[in-house]
């Protein structure tokens, strides 16, 4: 189980004088991999772009607890959050057309220090052999033209996911991770994010509308509707609550 943990209390977050974050008191990470669900603007993005400083709150305190050491990360900007260990994949995917493959999971495991090291890695072999992490995401994930540059969505999306998954987080915050992948590389994305949680004490929280994802994969889950957290329990206990049924899921779904 994890150590690290992030805790909001009176979070507040208004656009145009409509609330769209109202978090009294919420606590993440407590249960290894943990889902974040609700409808359709709900503000379960704009929470996460809130905890990793994307965005500042109008109100209220964030807190992030690492190994025993806490975080006040309230209004923090987003580079100061991320050295922490607190990284978020992107719901839309970034534009790798610049960076090679190998050279985008590279830059994520030298620190920053050693960046002008790049250029000792100019054969692609030295490279792979440098990190055996990349290594084995390379033979798990199977990129049409490792050597080359990730072009299709698909691959442009799990590249990010990698490319966070070598920062070795301590919290991996998920956006729709599964969103224009195919069902082999969503159930691989599964396996090592969940691998990382139980073996290195990675917290994850995945946003996600692919619900049978969130049964299968989540040990905990956190409804979220008109910016406030609904309800919270385990996929069981969430999935057949009347609300979240009411709220979100048709009844049929359940
Ligand atoms: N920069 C912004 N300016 C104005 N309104 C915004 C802004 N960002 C988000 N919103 C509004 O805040 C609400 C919550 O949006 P958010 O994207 O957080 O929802 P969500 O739960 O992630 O939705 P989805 O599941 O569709 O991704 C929405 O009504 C959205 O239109």
């Amino acid at each position: 189980m994890s150590n690290n943990q992030i805790t909001l209390k009176g979070v507040k977050k208004s656009y145009g004088g409509r609330v769209v974050s109202d978090i009294a008191d919420l606590a993440l990470g407590r249960h290894g991999v943990e889902g974040l669900i609700g409808p359709n603007g709900a503000g379960k993005t704009t929470l996460m772009s809130l905890i990793t400083g994307k965005i500042s709150a109008d109100a209220g305190e964030i807190l992030f607890f690492e190994n025993g050491n806490r975080h006040d990360i309230s209004g923090k900007k987003l580079d100061a959050v991320a050295r922490l260990g607190l990284v978020r994949t992107n719901q839309r995917i970034q534009d790798f057309e610049s960076l090679g493959i190998l050279d985008s999971m590279l830059l994520s495991v030298v620190q920053p220090a050693q960046e002008t090291v790049l250029g000792l890695f100019a054969e692609t072999a030295l490279r792979q052999q440098a990190h055996p992490a990349i290594n084995r995401y390379l033979e798990a994930f199977r990129f049409s033209d490792p050597g080359g540059y990730a072009l299709s969505a698909g691959e442009k999306k799990l590249l990010d996911i990698i490319r966070c998954l070598l920062l070795k987080p301590k919290f991996l915050l998920m956006d729709e991770p599964t969103v224009g992948l195919p069902q082999d590389q969503t159930d691989k994305v599964m396996e090592v994010v969940r691998e990382a949680a139980r073996d290195d004490g990675m917290s994850v929280v995945i946003i996600e509308h692919d619900l049978d994802l969130i049964w299968n994969v989540c040990e905990y889950i956190h409804f979220m509707a008109d910016g406030r957290i609904m309800a919270q329990g385990t996929p069981d206990e969430v999935r057949t609550s009347t609300m979240v049924r009411e709220k979100y899921m048709g009844e049929g779904d359940a």
